[in-house]
């Protein structure tokens, strides 16, 4: 490395004066952010236990081939297993381990889709043979649903499982190039069984989509069984990124299963070929989704946060313009228009947080109720966590690109952080279910409410996240027509139910500060992000308040006033609120985002250390730069 002096690199904190100038306890708002102070007690200690540990490195990803970083997911599985294991990290902190390693992987969908559809959908018998086998990991499973032709209509899947009474078997087959299973995570070269979803026949009678357990390779060499076509889907977006997944490809040639491979809690088959249906609604099929649906909510304040941090550390850090009888530049944190860009995103972070932290309540709440076999709230949680996956994920998805924005040309580097994050995390806007499709499950839930007001055949006033909707008087009047013109007013419906995930979030924003919140100005802090993201949407969508008559032009003028006091007030808290996050410069990946601001001379470094600069003549100058230069470019031989 040339030209970068020592004491510019070690121990100096750039940032030092920023957090000087912080009013609040950090420490305290580093409880609230984690949940609890046990919470935050294991996410420190995972966090740093993966920091110090070579094993997890991660920052050489965006320059390993395909085959490379695959092999090296693979690695770092068996040593996070490896861990777990010895230290006998309880589930809690293994969860953690895998949030702090940051590398997408089979395991993923082993525990957080296999197991969880077992748990959801599987008898006691079949939770009892299947679950002690997966919590071994003595079986790696995964979830296919998605097929090649088909993903969001799940009811119009292809793959058959035709029920044979002579044998007791299911025989599971792909009929079309369509019914492929295309997409499941784990499955192009990990899995040994999958959850694979496919349309009951029984005694030539159809019976919807179901799961079956399928095993899919042999657990002694790994080659798979009889039957069975299985591969990798393919690179996908971004260097590195999501490409340490094994999405896979899957065709079954008339593959027999055991009967009791059902999943048989929703509705079981008869070794005499009868097909029953149990109390529990058939929605229970989809439980998995919502189960999952909830854990992304939860994770979108985590993604966002972190691109936050980066951003607003680097923003501090970054000066241009502004020098004043040669003095330094301006901080462009101290621009207006960076602080209406970045300010909104920090309160959102905080925002998805608190909902996430809530729909775990509600889905908690709801699996009590289910085992209680109440199914009341059922149709509540699944437009809950449909509606807010959607919302969150498309604004930290484009959050996490207006932060490479405000990091201007550094945040294209991959050092930057920034590039891989979006690149990993954009995905999750389709997969658990498209969020436009996802909107329109809200859209239907409302509409079925709205048409239901003041109905006289029904009794049932609308309560939780729809209590307000009987307040609301001139929905009454919209009562008739919209289901008939549902298809013909999707757009606008779609709008319609990010507006009411936009009220559940501010709503919960609001209850959260009703509670009691220690440390020295935290409570005053958090009720100004609270209110940065109530303004801001109401500044976002002033046309459609003015226009329904909720404000006046002058409401909207005091909105806009108000936010840039706001902004004004988060100014010199904004290093500490993200210094709350309390990631570690592992976690974070990213220069522009280290914690001590010394962002140049790491660059610098970061920028020698490129496997292209390991010769000072490139490879290739032979061939192709030298008959350039010598005009000999006619004959070579390219
Ligand atoms: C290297 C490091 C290693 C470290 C290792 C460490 C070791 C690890 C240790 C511990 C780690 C723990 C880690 C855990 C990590 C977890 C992370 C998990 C990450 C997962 C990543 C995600 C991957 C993505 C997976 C997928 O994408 S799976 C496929 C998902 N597919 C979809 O979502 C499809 C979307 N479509 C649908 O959901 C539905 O079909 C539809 C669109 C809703 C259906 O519409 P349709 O109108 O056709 O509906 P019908 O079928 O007719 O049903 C109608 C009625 O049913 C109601 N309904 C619909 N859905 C639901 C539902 N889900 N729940 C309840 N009700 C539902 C609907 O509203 C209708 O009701 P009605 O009253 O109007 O009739
Ligand atoms: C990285 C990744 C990982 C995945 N992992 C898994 C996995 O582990 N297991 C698994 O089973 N699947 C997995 N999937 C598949 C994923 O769940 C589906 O891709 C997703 O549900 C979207 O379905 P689709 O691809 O059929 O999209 P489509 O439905 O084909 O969407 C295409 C477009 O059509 C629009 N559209 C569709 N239907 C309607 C409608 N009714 N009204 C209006 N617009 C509509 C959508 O909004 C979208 O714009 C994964 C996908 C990705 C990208």
């Amino acid at each position: 490395m040339e030209g970068v002096g020592e004491e510019e690199m070690e121990g100096v904190d750039h940032l030092a004066h920023e957090r000087n100038k912080s009013e609040f306890d950090v420490d305290a708002m580093k409880i609230v952010w984690a949940g609890s102070p046990h919470a935050f007690d294991v996410s420190d200690r995972i966090s740093k236990l993966v920091a110090s540990d070579p094993g997890f490195r991660k920052d050489n990803r965006s320059t390993l081939s395909r085959k490379e970083l695959f092999k090296n997911t693979l690695r770092k599985a068996a040593y996070a297993w490896k861990t777990i294991v010895d230290l006998r990290l309880s589930e809690e902190e293994a969860a953690k381990l895998r949030f702090y390693v940051d590398e997408p992987a089979f395991t993923d969908l082993h525990w957080g889709m296999f197991i969880p559809a077992i748990k959801g959908q599987g008898t006691e018998e079949q939770q009892q043979k299947w679950l002690p086998l997966a919590y071994k990991m003595q079986i790696i499973g995964c979830y296919a649903q998605t097929e090649l032709g088909h993903g969001s209509n799940v009811q119009g899947l292809e793959t058959t499982a035709t029920f044979d009474s002579q044998t007791d078997e299911f025989i599971i087959h792909s009929p079309t190039l369509t019914s492929s299973k295309w997409w499941p995570g784990g499955l192009g070269k990990v899995a040994t069984h999958a959850i694979a979803y496919a349309r009951l026949i029984v005694g030539g009678r159809e019976h919807g989509v179901h799961g079956f357990i399928v095993q899919l390779r042999s657990l002694e060499d790994h080659s798979p069984l009889l039957g069975i076509t299985v591969g990798d889907i393919g690179m996908k977006f971004g260097n590195g990124a999501y490409n340490t997944m094994d999405n896979g490809v899957l065709q079954f040639d008339h593959v027999r299963i055991p009967r009791n491979q059902m999943l048989m809690r929703v509705s079981q088959v008869t070794c005499e070929g009868k097909y029953k249906q149990s109390d529990v609604p058939r929605q229970l099929v989809y439980g998995t989704m919502v189960y999952v649906r909830q854990t992304i909510v939860a994770d979108a304040s985590c993604a966002l946060s972190r691109a936050v941090c980066i951003a607003t550390r680097y923003s501090a850090v970054r000066r241009q313009f502004g020098s004043q009888n040669g003095g330094p530049e301006t901080q462009v944190i101290d621009y207006k228009t960076q602080q209406s860009r970045l300010f909104p995103l920090l309160a959102s972070a905080y925002a998805f947080r608190f909902i996430g932290e809530w729909l775990k309540w509600l889905y908690a709440d709801v699996t009590q109720r289910l085992q209680a076999n109440d199914f009341s709230t059922l149709p509540e949680a699944h437009a809950c966590t449909a509606g807010l996956k959607s919302l969150t994920t498309t604004a930290t998805a484009d959050g996490i690109e207006e932060c490479r924005k405000l990091c201007g040309g550094h945040g294209y580097l991959c050092s930057s952080g920034l590039p891989e994050l979006f690149a990993v995390y954009v995905p999750a806007c389709t997969y658990e279910g498209d969020n436009t499709v996802l909107l329109l499950q809200v859209a239907r839930f409302l509409m079925k409410t709205v048409s239901q007001l003041g109905s006289r055949l029904s009794s049932k006033k609308p309560v939780g996240t729809i209590a307000y909707m009987t307040r609301v008087e001139h929905l009454m009047q919209c009562r008739c027509g919209v289901q008939r013109g549902f298809a013909e007013l999707s757009a606008d419906l779609v709008e319609a139910a990010v507006a009411h995930c936009q009220l559940i979030v501010v709503s919960k924003f609001i209850e959260k500060l009703q509670q009691e919140i220690p440390g020295k100005g935290v409570k005053q802090q958090l009720e100004v992000l609270c209110n940065i993201y109530a303004l801001f949407l109401l500044h976002k969508h002033q046309g459609d308040f003015l226009s329904t008559g909720c404000i006046t032009p002058k409401h909207a003028a005091l909105a806009n006033d108000e936010l840039r006091s706001l902004y004004s007030q988060v100014r010199p808290n904004a290093i500490a609120l993200v210094d709350a996050f309390n990631y570690t410069d592992h976690y974070l990946g990213s220069i522009l985002g280290c914690y001590d601001g010394n962002v140049y001379p790491k660059l610098y470094e970061a920028a020698w250390k490129d496997p292209l600069n390991e010769s000072v003549v490139p490879d290739g100058y032979h061939l192709y730069i030298r008959p350039l230069l010598k005009q000999e470019i006619r004959t070579a031989r390219l």
